[in-house]
């Protein structure tokens, strides 16, 4: 057992947060999924200035600690994951999605859960219903899989193992340029980055073709929890996230390259020099089903996060919250927990 699903246990949901629609089955989207206009709908797209890392650059670990200063999130180039990989792993999860609905149910995450089919853990924070499918994995997705695949379940695990294990691999080399770049010491950086500790999940995201894609969200703006996230978003726009000063920026795929972003432990970490920045995902016109995988690396459960990284007056913005604690304060408030911690 994970034990960062331990951490959710308390936090028990009602079915009807966690049961997807039957997307298949209808034709006009349901009241339940009509979301409010908003003038931040009409999304300023200039993506030009999002950051693009190559890490085969000798000056990666200064440009990843200006792009995740200046805007908590940047592409990736040259990150050693092979393309087949993910293309594996996208075509796994578009096997998963297209089950019928009834098939999907059956491996549906419980109430006190943390892993398996259902909608996103936000849900119950807002009163209309995305247009999204989820699929949480935490460790081995083996149980889960069974229950999809009785007699076919083995191709998933393997892709999906393999693709978290390159996930973490990337994910540690991520931390460790980035830790150096707020100058911490190796010392300090093998405590936050302990290959045998680290708590991670993968999210498999399900965005199905929408009759009326202007009145949906397909994903609410939210924060990660994590230090880090990876996402590989395949060739479909959708994603955006918001910046102070610009609005909605959208951050468009570009052929192989992944997504990272700062969730709120890196923010915690680098005492509010880094901004865990706030995305959502929207759905256009005419567009087919939307994947994304999203990779989340975050400290051992039971390992306490404090700012490390203190400014010259070294007044530390937070307390010292274990990642237990801060999971827990999250599942009851959502976009507020930092404040709960905030010195
Ligand atoms: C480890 C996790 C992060 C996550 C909650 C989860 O247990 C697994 C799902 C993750 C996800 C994916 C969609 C957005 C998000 C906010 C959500 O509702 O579920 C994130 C959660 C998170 O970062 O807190
Ligand atoms: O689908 C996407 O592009 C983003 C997904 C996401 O934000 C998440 O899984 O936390
Ligand atoms: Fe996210």
């Amino acid at each position: 057992m994970n034990t960062l699903s331990e951490a959710y246990r308390d936090h028990p949901l009602h079915l009807h947060h966690i049961i997807p629609l039957d997307f298949d089955s209808v034709r006009t989207v349901p009241e339940s999924h009509v979301w409010p206009p908003s003038p931040a709908f009409e999304p300023d797209d200039d993506q030009s200035s999002i950051p693009t890392v190559d890490l085969m650059d000798p000056d990666a670990v200064k440009l990843i600690g200006h792009a995740c200063e200046t805007w908590g999130v940047f592409h990736v180039i040259n990150h050693g994951i092979p393309m087949d990989i993910l293309d594996e792993a996208e075509s796994e999860a578009r096997r998963l999605f297209s089950l019928p609905a009834g098939q999907k149910l059956r491996a549906l995450r419980s109430p006190a859960g943390a892993t398996g089919y259902g909608l996103a853990r936000i849900s119950p924070f807002f009163n209309k219903n995305m247009w999204h499918e989820g699929f949480t994995v935490m460790g081995s997705p083996i149980d889960h899989a069974r229950e999809l695949w009785p007699d076919d379940y083995q191709r998933f695990c393997d892709v999906i193992e393999d693709y978290q294990k390159k996930m973490k691999e990337l994910a540690e080399t991520l931390m460790h340029l980035i830790l150096k770049s707020l100058d911490l010491s190796e010392e300090e950086i093998s405590k936050v980055v302990s290959s045998g500790g680290a708590s991670t999940a993968l999210q498999l995201n399900s965005y199905p073709f929408c009759p009326d894609p202007s009145r949906v969200m397909g994903l609410a703006p939210h924060t990660d929890t994590s230090l880090l996230t990876v996402l590989y978003q395949s060739t479909i726009d959708g994603l955006q996230i918001f910046k102070d000063g610009a609005g909605w920026v959208l951050v468009s795929p570009t052929n192989g390259s992944l997504v990272v972003n700062v969730g709120d432990f890196l923010h915690i970490l680098s005492n509010a020099r880094f901004p865990n920045v706030i995305h959502r995902v929207v759905l256009k016109e005419n567009q087919k089903q939307r994947l994304s995988l999203a990779y989340f690396y975050n400290p051992p459960v039971d390992s306490h996060v404090s700012p490390l990284a203190l400014n010259s007056a070294r007044i530390p913005l937070y307390r010292s919250v274990s990642v237990r604690e801060y999971v827990d304060i999250k599942a009851s408030n959502l976009e507020k927990a930092l404040s709960f911690i905030r010195i």
